[in-house]
């Protein structure tokens, strides 16, 4: 098995664009081909490829296939062309602001009117996915920084190389402080209906050799309660100029056990996911899937006949929980109030 902060999500093929298929993971690896724009929107609304970076990067190369498409078909107008295929993207997930941060800087490339579109775009995408693989490094260098020798650690969903560009974030923090000063423990919320940390967070950091507890949903405030917890380190998909995050869903309520309970909250995301047009996380999408994600285990049916279901699939951490919001350009805490857009300043 691969040792994960090197394993890819993507893999850019120069014609198409594999995919690690996330939802076969642990017990399948299998690999997707996209060979459009609509088959890689496809595979982020059905989440073959997930994690807000991942997200951005995926779209990115989309984004080249779908001119690679245009200016076959259409080469005197290709940007017209591919008007509908950046739809696709555009509207595969509503939450993490990645996927159209990494869409309008690939817009940025497309307006500029290049000589060689499809030079000028593929050096676009693959500067985005090498870019975030760096931040990823540095943010883990930074979090690292504030983990104290020993530390017993949570984390929700999964942030590694599987959400990523490559190492992580929140869980790039985690890999750091492992090899680092060393961890006493390093637990992960199974993060239903998904079970992002039971499938893919377990299986990343198996590979790296690191000790890892699978706990249940609900298990996390009591292990605060036994004073068990010092740590907890999550990601993002969309953290408002206020600073209130939106991450997978769960994590609010983690954040709350944290107060209670006087367990640090550490929130880890790339100055690519943070929307600073939102202005507090009453403005941030929340993304609800179908019922089904409730209903159905491994395609059984766990839920009796006639039970619905509401699968919101995000929720917001307002940000007088967060004691630390790690990002590549640098640590910001005690921003209640003062907002994150100084991050913007440096
Ligand atoms: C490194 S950001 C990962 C972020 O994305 C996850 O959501 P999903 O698996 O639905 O794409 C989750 O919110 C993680 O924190």
């Amino acid at each position: 098995m691969p040792r994960n902060d090197t394993v890819r999500a993507l893999d850019w093929q120069g014609d198409h664009l594999r995919l690690l298929d996330q939802r076969r993971l642990p017990v399948e690896t299998t690999w997707l081909d996209c060979r459009t724009a609509p088959e890689t929107a496809d595979a982020i609304r059905d989440m073959v490829v997930r994690g807000a970076p991942a997200i951005g990067i995926a779209a990115a190369y989309g984004v080249v296939l779908a001119a690679r498409s245009a200016l076959r078909r259409q080469p005197e107008d290709w940007r017209g062309a591919m008007a509908n295929d950046l739809t696709r993207l555009r509207t595969a997930r509503p939450t993490a602001v990645n996927l159209f941060w990494a869409l309008d800087r690939m817009q940025r490339m497309i307006d500029s009117d290049p000589t060689d579109p499809l030079q000028v775009l593929e050096a676009e995408a693959v500067a985005i996915h090498q870019e975030d693989l760096a931040a990823n490094r540095r943010m883990g260098h930074l979090g690292a920084q504030l983990i104290p020798a020993g530390a017993r650690v949570l984390t929700h969903c999964n942030t590694g190389s599987l959400a990523t560009g490559g190492y992580g974030t929140a869980l790039g923090v985690i890999r750091s402080a492992w090899a680092g000063k060393g961890l006493a423990a390093v637990y992960a919320d199974e993060t239903r209906p998904w079970l992002q940390g039971a499938r893919l967070t377990a299986w990343e950091l198996v590979a790296d050799a690191i000790p890892v507890k699978l706990i249940a949903e609900g298990a996390a405030p009591l292990l605060m309660q036994r004073g068990e917890v010092d740590w907890v380190i999550v990601g993002a998909d969309r953290v408002a100029a206020n600073g209130d995050t939106a991450n997978k869903i769960g994590t609010y309520a983690l954040a709350l056990a944290c107060k209670a309970h006087g367990v640090k909250f550490m929130v880890v995301a790339p100055s690519s996911t943070i929307d600073l047009d939102c202005l507090s996380g009453e403005d941030i999408p929340i993304e609800e899937r179908p019922a089904e994600e409730l209903l159905y285990m491994n395609g059984r049916r766990v839920a009796a006949e006639g039970a619905g279901a509401w699968n919101p699939v995000f929720d917001i951490t307002p940000a007088e929980l967060i004691d630390v919001l790690v990002t590549e350009r640098g640590v910001v805490s005690d921003f209640v109030g003062k907002g994150v857009s100084a991050l913007f300043d440096i």
